[in-house]
């Protein structure tokens, strides 16, 4: 088999309060639709969508989380493994923008830290807006990562977040093999693992019939996780 047979696949979660429009995001972006209708999302849900980014093929696999608290215990389990992840809340609730923070540090837990996006959705109802745009880029700043205003409704920005993510995510590949090249003069290894909800130790697995190449050695640095888990599927 030839490397350029090799897809690159990224695990992503979208994590906020409930309601922000963490599901809608996901409905808009892998099938274009988007409905008025609130149906709150029970446990997880999971979707993908192929891209091409800078010349690689990526298969995104977007898992949306439950925002309503009451499924905290589930959605955790599932935030294991991810290389990215989306920070979203809402132009018209408070208290989904005060959240942030706890949400980021909920993941961060689970995957260390990875490339992530914070997302300002509903901003077709700016009129009625709760947060003020100033503390918003502070947030970002305080967290260190890139905010994206978003209309799901509209369909505004929304290819931005993932491509934006997609492409964090293979400069961080890049940068890893670099250091593999360096380590193993030339030779990757490499084991076999699922991508889903996954143990931190665990090795070798076989889910929804998809397999996925991990390395098996990385340089480590402190709490930097993103590939450690997957990379490359067949
Ligand atoms: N005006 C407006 N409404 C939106 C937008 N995005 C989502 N909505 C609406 O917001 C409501 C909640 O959207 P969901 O996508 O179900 O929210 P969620 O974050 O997945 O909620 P949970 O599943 O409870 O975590 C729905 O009625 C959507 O139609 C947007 O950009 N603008």
């Amino acid at each position: 088999m030839r490397e350029e047979d090799l897809e690159i696949a990224i695990k992503v979660v979208i994590v906020g309060n409930g309601a922000v429009g963490k599901s809608s995001m996901i409905q808009r972006y892998c099938k274009g639709t988007f409905t008025k209708d609130y149906k709150k999302t029970i446990g997880v849900d999971f979707l993908e969508r192929q891209i091409e980014c800078e010349g690689e093929d990526v298969r995104l696999m977007l898992w949306d989380t439950a925002g309503q608290e009451e499924f905290d215990a589930i959605t955790k389990a599932y935030y294991r493994g991810a290389q990215a992840c989306v920070l979203a809340f809402s132009t018209t609730d408070r208290d989904s923008f005060d959240a942030i923070h706890s949400w980021e540090l909920k993941v961060e837990d689970e995957c260390g830290e990875i490339p992530t996006v914070l997302v300002q959705n509903k901003i077709d109802l700016m009129d009625q807006s709760v947060v003020d745009p100033e503390e918003a880029d502070l947030l970002s700043r305080a967290l260190g990562c890139r905010l994206l205003r978003t209309s799901v409704k509209e369909d505004v920005n929304v290819n931005t977040v993932f491509r934006h993510l997609a492409s964090r995510c293979l400069a961080e590949l890049r940068h890893q093999e670099e250091e593999y090249d360096i380590a193993s003069n030339g030779i990757h290894p490499l084991t076999i693992s699922a991508f889903g909800p996954m143990q931190h130790n665990q090795k070798s697995n076989h889910t929804n019939g998809t397999i996925v190449l991990r390395s098996g050695k990385l340089k480590t640095r402190k709490k930097k996780n993103v590939f450690r888990n997957a990379c490359r599927i067949l």
